[in-house]
C-alpha cells in the first residue's frame, strides 16, 4: 500500500469576489512537502489572488486554507511568518541603504525566540540565538553565492542580483514554505538560467517547499514538479509540467496572447 503524500499546505474549495469580479472560483489544491508547485495562467487567471491568500493578505470570501493541519482564518496576518511562510515580490521589496548583510540579519529576525529582557542583557540564550542566525545568513550566502556581494549597498547592485538577495532574505527566516511571485521577471536569459539552479538547491539542499507564480513557462518546466494552470478564476489543469503544458484546455486559454502561446510552446 503507497503512504499518502504529506500535504504541507492545502486550499479547499477557495473563492475571492471583489465586487463583482469572482477572481477566484472553487479552486482546490494540495502543496505536498518538500515539492516545487506553480501556479501559471494568462493574464487575469487569478494567480496573484491565490499567492495573496498564501500570504494571508486576502481572506477567501468561501472555502479555507490549512498549513500543517491548521487553519487559517485562526491565523492573523502578522503570524503567517511564523508559521513558516516567506515570500518575494515581483517588484524587489529590500532596505536599499542597507548592506546586503544587513537585509538578511533583519530578515532573520522575524525568525527571533528570545525575549526583551534576555536580549537587554545579551544572557546566554541571545548570545546563542545571535550565533545561530549568524550560521544560518552564512550558510544562505554561501548557497546563493553572495559572498562578493555580502558588504555592499543593496541600492547599488544590479536587478538581478538584488532579486537574489530577496531570495536569501526570505531563506534566512528557515521557511517551510517559500513563496516565489514571479521570480524570472525582469531578468534575462542568463539570470532566469541562474534562478533555475537557485530554485533547485533551495528544494534540495534546504529541503525548502515552494510555490510560485511564474510566467516563463522554460523555468517552469525545469523547476516544477506539479503545476496548476488557471483562467478566469478556475482551474484548467492539475499535474506535471508536460501533463498541463498538453492539456487542450490550457492551450486554448493561452491562444488568448501570442506571446504566452509561444511561451508554451518552447517549453513544451
Ligand atoms: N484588489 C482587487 N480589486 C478588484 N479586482 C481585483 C483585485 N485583484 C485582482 N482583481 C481582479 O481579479 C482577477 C484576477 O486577477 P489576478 O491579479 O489574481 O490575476 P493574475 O492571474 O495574477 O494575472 P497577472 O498574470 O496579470 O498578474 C482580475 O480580473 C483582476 O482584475
Amino acid at each position: 500500500m503507497s503512504a499518502e503524500p504529506d500535504v504541507l499546505l492545502s486550499a479547499r474549495e477557495i473563492s475571492v469576489r471583489f465586487g463583482g469580479v469572482l477572481a477566484v472560483n472553487q479552486v482546490s489544491f494540495d502543496v505536498r512537502r518538500g515539492e516545487v508547485f506553480t501556479l501559471i495562467g494568462p493574464n487575469g487567471a487569478g494567480k496573484t489572488t491565490v499567492f495573496n491568500l498564501i500570504s494571508r493578505i486576502y481572506v477567501p470570501s468561501t472555502g479555507e486554507i490549512e498549513f500543517e493541519g491548521r487553519q487559517f482564518s485562526q491565523v492573523a496576518p502578522h503570524e503567517v511568518a511564523k508559521l513558516g511562510i516567506a515570500r518575494t515580490f515581483q517588484n524587489i521589496e529590500l532596505f536599499e541603504h542597507a548592506t546586503v548583510l544587513q537585509n538578511l540579519l533583519i530578515g532573520r529576525h522575524t525568525h527571533r525566540q528570545t525575549g526583551l529582557w534576555s536580549d537587554l542583557f545579551f544572557t546566554a540564550k541571545t548570545r546563542r540565538a545571535e550565533l545561530a542566525a549568524r550560521e544560518k545568513v552564512e550558510q544562505v550566502i554561501d548557497l546563493l553565492d553572495l559572498q562578493h556581494h555580502r558588504e555592499s549597498l543593496v541600492a547599488g547592485l544590479p536587478y538581478g542580483v538584488r532579486k537574489v538577495v530577496e531570495l536569501a532574505r526570505a531563506l534566512c527566516t528557515e521557511p517551510k514554505l517559500l513563496l516565489l511571485d514571479e521570480p524570472s521577471s525582469g531578468l534575462n536569459t542568463e539570470e532566469t538560467d541562474d534562478m533555475v539552479f537557485w530554485i533547485r538547491d533551495i528544494q534540495h539542499e534546504l529541503g525548502v517547499t515552494v510555490l510560485m507564480v511564474e510566467h516563463d513557462m522554460g523555468l517552469v518546466s525545469k523547476v516544477s514538479d506539479r503545476v496548476l494552470a488557471m483562467n478566469q478564476g478556475e482551474m484548467l489543469a492539475l499535474g506535471t509540467p508536460a501533463e498541463v503544458q498538453a492539456h487542450p484546455g490550457v492551450i486554448e486559454a493561452y491562444l488568448g496572447s501570442v506571446d504566452e502561446v509561444s511561451s508554451l510552446r518552447r517549453a513544451a
